[in-house]
């Protein structure tokens, strides 16, 4: 999740008082269940940056369970609640609760994400997110040192540490600092030592993030957050659902998107001087994104080397691609590019100029970029299939002196987690890395369009974006297919790589189409100008 998504928390609401007698884990009953489920939490869930759709799509919200977790001064809940939609379907969210005195909350997060007025015997204070407060953080890190487990009416809550985390010593009255209110999960730094994420959306089964990144910590692989420890509830059945993972703290110069943004602004300015470096810096900051990409294409090889050795774990290693992965590649991708066509055509009415043309061209297309999809699926035979991390860009990335660390292996958070643990072509991440660069040079170029820019500077930007984008992608993919050179593909085409990557770059591009035109429509014009060149170059008529 980049910053782009980040929005401030709104100022508190009108809160509704629910009255207990002391123990939180009164909340099961009744009337304050009743108002949590009623009221409370239908008007609290729809604002939350990690909770899916709006407040109109919910039908019912169940309380499952709430688990007592801290002490009598500091009392919280472990708790899921069930949303049922107006569809019929429905998904659990972690939403811990901790009670917080009016003056203790202050203005903070605790006040600003609480949820309702808590009257607790004499004392009235703030029922809260549980995990905006530090108590909460420290807590779980007692627990996971402990290896401790909650069991009730047959589930446990398992707090598991590795090996890793006593290396780091007692974290129980360690700072605490939330990393941004909210994102697709909430994660705290814990002093500068290690981060804790708490999984919102929780789902039956391995979760991706927690299993890769112990495999490639167990395996030495150094360019990701080592993991540290997880807290998991096994259900009756013995099904795990992870709750939180644990990680090791990267110390980085920030996310590699804002860093790339930061870096194309700085080669603006050196263009629009001369092409002189600013802070007397040998190095220009074209010349660092171009090292920096090669280091990207460098670690990410390398980790697919490391994903892909042979292992006695059933669930890395590579296969071959074979005719029934091609068929359903074929399929699949096949389907999304037609939707994605579909909301490009639907949409053109409400597009500008050169947008309402783009489209035009498209849906003269249509039918021959699905044919060529189809073909290039055909041609990805032979290619090896593995664990991947499956939602690669820009924003997924770290930069640590310089280097690039690969974070966040939840895979699309859309997907079931059997899907995300699917094996894939290795090109899917290289593909996403790809259309990140053409993004952050949109990016670059965009800002030309601003009332204050001028012809000078348009210039500049444009050519500043051009020159990164194809010294990004040839650096990147140099070093990746040096570092990846051990994959044993074996494609029976002579063009399989060439044609497995086009096939993952269109399939990335309609995939975005669809985000952007559900999440920013204003960013749509970026991923539908990626798959027109993609599709220009498919039809013969343009490069890449
Ligand atoms: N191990 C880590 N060390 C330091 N910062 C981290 C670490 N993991 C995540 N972060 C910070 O948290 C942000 C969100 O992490 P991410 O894993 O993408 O969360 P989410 O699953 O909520 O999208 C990252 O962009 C980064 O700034
Ligand atoms: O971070 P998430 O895993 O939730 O990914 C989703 O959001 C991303 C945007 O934050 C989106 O990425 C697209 O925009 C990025 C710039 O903001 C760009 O770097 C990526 O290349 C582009 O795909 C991602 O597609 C979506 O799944």
């Amino acid at each position: 999740m980049t910053s782009s998504h980040i929005s401030p928390a709104n100022p508190t609401p009108e809160l509704t008082t629910l009255v207990i007698n002391n123990q939180l884990g009164e909340l099961l009953q009744l009337p304050a269940r009743a108002t949590l489920e009623q009221e409370s939490l239908p008007a609290y869930l729809p604002k939350r940056r990690w909770f899916s759709g709006g407040a109109g799509d919910v039908k019912q919200v169940k309380l499952l369970y709430a688990t007592p977790f801290g002490s009598a001064d500091e009392p919280y809940v472990l708790s899921e609640v069930e949303v049922v939609r107006h569809s019929g379907s429905s998904e659990h969210y972690q939403v811990p609760l901790g009670y917080v005195g009016e003056r203790e909350a202050g203005s903070g997060l605790p006040q600003q994400l609480a949820l309702a007025r808590l009257r607790r015997g004499v004392q009235v204070g703030l029922l809260t997110d549980g995990f905006t407060l530090p108590g909460f953080v420290r807590h779980v890190m007692g627990q996971l040192s402990e290896r401790s487990v909650l069991g009730w009416q047959g589930s446990e809550i398992q707090f598991v540490p590795t090996a890793r985390l006593q290396e780091l010593g007692d974290l129980t009255s360690a700072e605490i600092k939330l990393i941004s209110a909210e994102q697709s999960n909430s994660s705290a730094i814990i002093n500068e030592q290690a981060v804790l994420k708490l999984v919102r959306r929780v789902l039956p089964g391995i979760h991706p993030e927690a299993e890769i990144g112990g495999y490639l910590t167990a395996a030495g692989f150094e360019h990701i957050a080592p993991l540290l420890g997880e807290v998991r509830r096994v259900d009756e059945g013995g099904v795990p659902h992870t709750l939180m993972i644990l990680q090791g703290y990267l110390n980085n110069q920030g996310d590699a998107w804002q860093w790339t943004l930061n870096k194309l602004e700085r080669a603006v300015r050196e263009e629009l001087a001369g092409g002189h470096a600013e802070q007397g810096n040998s190095h220009s900051a074209l010349a660092e994104l171009e090292t920096f990409a090669g280091l990207l294409g460098k670690r990410l090889g390398e980790m697919h080397v490391a994903l892909g050795q042979a292992s006695d774990n059933p669930d890395f290693g590579y296969r071959e691609t074979g005719d029934a992965e091609v068929a359903e590649w074929s399929q699949n991708i096949t389907a999304q590019v037609r939707e994605a066509l579909k909301v490009i055509a639907d949409g053109r009415g409400h597009l500008p100029g050169e947008a309402a043309n783009q489209a035009d061209w498209l849906a003269a297309r249509h039918e021959q970029i699905l044919e060529r999809v189809d073909d290039l699926a055909q041609r990805s035979a032979g290619g090896i299939r593995m664990r991947v991390h499956g939602d690669l860009h820009l924003g997924q990335v770290l930069v640590v002196q310089g280097d690039a660390y690969l974070i966040d292996f939840e895979g699309e958070p859309t997907r079931t987690l059997e899907e995300r643990r699917a094996f894939y072509s290795p090109l899917k991440d290289v593909a996403g890395m790809l259309r990140s660069f053409d993004y952050a040079a949109a990016m670059a170029t965009r800002s030309a369009q601003s009332a204050e820019a001028t012809p000078e500077g348009e210039q500049a930007r444009l050519h500043i974006a051009e020159l990164y984008r194809s010294q990004a992608r040839t650096a990147f993919n140099e070093a990746y297919r040096l570092a990846a050179a051990d994959l044993p593909h074996a494609w029976h085409d002579r063009e399989g790589e060439v044609a497995a990557l086009a096939l993952f770059c269109i399939e990335k591009a309609a995939y975005e189409i669809l985000y952007e035109a559900r999440y920013r429509p204003d960013w749509l014009e970026v991923p539908v100008q990626g798959l027109i060149e993609l599709s220009k170059y498919l039809l013969g008529s343009g490069k890449r």
